[in-house]
C-alpha cells in the first residue's frame, strides 16, 4: 500500500433530477436536483520512480474492470496551447475514454497554467484510480444490483467485463468521474481547498467545461453541478459561455481556458446553484428503481424540443405550469409537509404526461404510468416519477425511510417483475444533500497500489 499522506482521495455523487427534465435545458426555468449517495471516487498520488529515471506519464485505471487501464504521456502545445495528452499503448491495444482524456487536457492546462509556483516543464507524473460505487452498473447476471454485486470485497464490486460490456444505471457516471478527477488533479497538484466556496466555483466551471468537451454537446449541466454542489435547485449557464473555447491544445487555448474558469475578459457565467430551497421531511427518502431497459435519451430531448419550437405558445403555458409544479413540490418537501407530497407528484406527473402525449415522446411511458399508480398505493410511499428526461429505464420514488416500508416496496416489485416478466428492482442508493468531498484515503484499503 502506497504511503497514506501521499494519496489524496475524493468522491462526488451522482445525479437525479427528480423535477424539471426539458424545462431545465432552458435558463428561465429551474431542475430539481439531487445529489446521490452513490458516488465516483478517485485517488491520486505521484508514480515513484527510481533515480534517475524521469517519467512522464499520468496513468488512470478502473480496477473494478478488465482492461480498464488508460495510459498518457503529455506535452505542453505550441502557441498556448495548453497540456495535452497522447494516450499510449498498453498491452496489445487502445481502448480510448473520452471523458478521462479530455479531463486530463483541460485540468492539466489549468493547473499549469494558473498557478504561480507551477513551472510548466516540471508536471510530475501521477496514478490516478478511479472506484464507483456499485450502483453505477447493473449486473451481468440481471441478479438486483444491490444485492449481488461483488466477485471481490469490501465497498467496491469487480466486474468480470471491461467497462465498455457494464450496463449503466444512468446515475450521470461521466459527470461524476469528471468531476471527482478534476478535483483530486486539483487537490493533488495545488493547494486547492474543496470546501471553500472559490474552489468549488473553479471546480464547477472547469468540470461543466470539460464534461460539455467530452461529451460533444453542451446540456443543462446539472449533472455536473450536482457532483460539485449535491442537492440544489439549479439553474443552467448561458451556453455562450463556453463559445469562445477553442479546441484543447489549440492555439490560444489555455487562455481561454482560464478566462472560461475565472469568468474574465467577457465570459459571464450565469449559472443559479440554490441549496437553500431544498431538503426533505425528515422520515423521508429519495430513492431510484432500475428498471432494466434503456431509453434514447438524445432522441428524445431533440423531438421534445421541435415540438416546443413548433408548438410554442402550447409549451410556453405547459412549460410555466411545470415550473410552478415543479416548485411547489420544492417547498413542500422543503417545508416537511409530508401530507401535500401524494398531490405535488401527481400535479407534476399530469403535466409530463402532457408533455409527452403532445410530443410523441415516451417520457412517462404507459408501463411506467401503471408501475407509478401502483406503487403510490404501497403503504409507505408518497409517490414517484420518471427522473430526467424520463422513458423506460428509471423511477424515483419519495417513500417512509423505515424497514417495513422497503420490505413493502421490495416485495411489490418482486411481484410486479414476475407478473410482468420484466425486472424491476429497488437500488441502494439514495438522494444525500453533499457534493464533492475530500475522503480519507483508509477507506480505500486494498486498492490503492
Ligand atoms: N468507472 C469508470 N471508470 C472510467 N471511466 C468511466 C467510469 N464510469 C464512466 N466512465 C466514463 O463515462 C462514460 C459514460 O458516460 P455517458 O455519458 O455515456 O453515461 P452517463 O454519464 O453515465 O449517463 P447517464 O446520464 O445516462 O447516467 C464511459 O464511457 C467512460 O468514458
Ligand atoms: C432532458 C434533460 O433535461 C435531463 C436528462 O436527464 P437524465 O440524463 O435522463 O438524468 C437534459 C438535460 O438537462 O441536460
Amino acid at each position: 500500500m502506497a504511503d497514506r499522506d501521499r494519496v489524496t482521495a475524493v468522491s462526488a455523487p451522482g445525479k437525479m433530477l427528480l423535477a424539471g427534465g426539458y424545462i431545465v435545458l432552458d435558463r428561465a426555468y429551474t431542475g430539481l436536483v439531487f445529489g446521490l449517495s452513490a458516488r465516483i471516487n478517485v485517488l491520486a498520488q505521484e508514480i515513484p520512480t527510481s533515480e534517475g529515471v524521469h517519467l512522464t506519464e499520468i496513468v488512470v485505471e478502473s480496477p473494478q474492470f478488465l482492461e480498464a487501464q488508460w495510459r498518457y504521456g503529455y506535452h505542453l502545445a505550441e502557441e498556448d496551447g495548453g497540456i495535452k495528452v497522447t494516450q499510449l499503448q498498453v498491452g496489445t491495444h487502445i481502448t480510448p475514454n473520452p471523458f478521462v482524456e479530455t479531463t486530463l487536457n483541460y485540468v492539466l492546462t489549468y493547473i499549469t497554467g494558473t498557478s504561480k509556483h507551477f513551472h510548466k516543464r516540471t508536471l510530475k507524473s501521477a496514478r490516478l484510480t478511479i472506484l464507483a460505487d456499485n450502483d453505477y452498473y447493473s449486473q451481468p447476471t440481471s441478479s438486483p444490483p444491490s444485492s449481488a454485486p461483488s466477485t471481490g470485497t469490501g465497498r467496491f464490486a469487480r466486474f468480470p467485463v471491461p467497462l465498455s460490456g457494464a450496463h449503466k444505471t444512468g446515475l450521470g457516471s461521466s459527470a461524476a468521474l469528471v468531476t471527482a478527477l478534476t478535483a483530486a488533479l486539483l487537490s493533488h497538484y495545488l493547494s486547492f481547498d474543496l470546501n471553500s466556496p472559490d474552489s468549488k466555483l473553479v471546480l464547477h466551471n472547469l468540470a461543466q467545461a470539460a464534461h460539455c468537451a467530452a461529451q460533444g454537446k453542451v446540456g443543462s449541466g446539472f449533472d455536473v453541478a450536482a457532483a460539485v454542489y449535491g442537492s440544489c435547485s439549479y439553474r443552467r449557464f448561458s451556453p455562450s459561455v463556453l463559445s469562445s473555447l477553442p479546441k484543447s491544445g489549440t492555439p490560444g487555448f489555455a487562455t481561454a481556458l482560464d478566462n472560461v474558469v475565472h469568468g474574465l475578459n467577457g465570459v459571464t457565467w450565469d449559472t443559479n446553484v440554490g441549496k437553500a430551497g431544498v431538503g426533505l421531511p425528515q422520515g423521508v427518502a429519495v430513492r431510484m428503481c432500475d428498471v432494466n431497459c434503456g431509453s434514447q435519451t438524445v432522441g428524445m430531448v431533440k423531438q421534445v424540443l421541435t415540438w416546443r419550437a413548433q408548438n410554442s405558445e402550447a409549451a410556453g403555458k405547459l412549460w410555466g405550469e411545470l415550473q410552478q409544479k415543479n416548485e411547489a413540490l420544492a417547498d413542500v418537501l422543503k417545508g416537511g409537509w409530508t401530507d401535500d407530497i401524494k398531490e405535488a407528484i401527481r400535479a407534476i406527473r399530469k403535466l409530463v404526461k402532457k408533455m409527452g402525449a403532445e410530443s410523441g415522446v415516451p417520457i412517462e411511458p404507459d408501463s411506467q404510468t401503471e408501475l407509478l399508480d401502483a406503487l403510490e398505493g404501497v403503504e409507505g410511499v408518497y409517490g414517484g416519477v420518471v427522473p430526467g428526461a424520463g422513458g423506460y429505464d428509471a423511477l424515483a420514488l419519495l417513500l417512509k425511510d423505515d424497514e417495513e416500508t422497503l420490505k413493502r416496496v421490495e416485495q411489490f416489485l418482486d411481484g410486479w417483475s414476475k407478473e410482468k416478466g420484466s425486472l424491476v428492482c429497488l437500488l441502494g442508493v439514495r438522494g444525500e444533500m453533499e457534493g464533492i468531498r475530500k475522503e480519507e484515503v483508509a477507506v480505500y484499503d486494498g486498492w490503492v497500489q
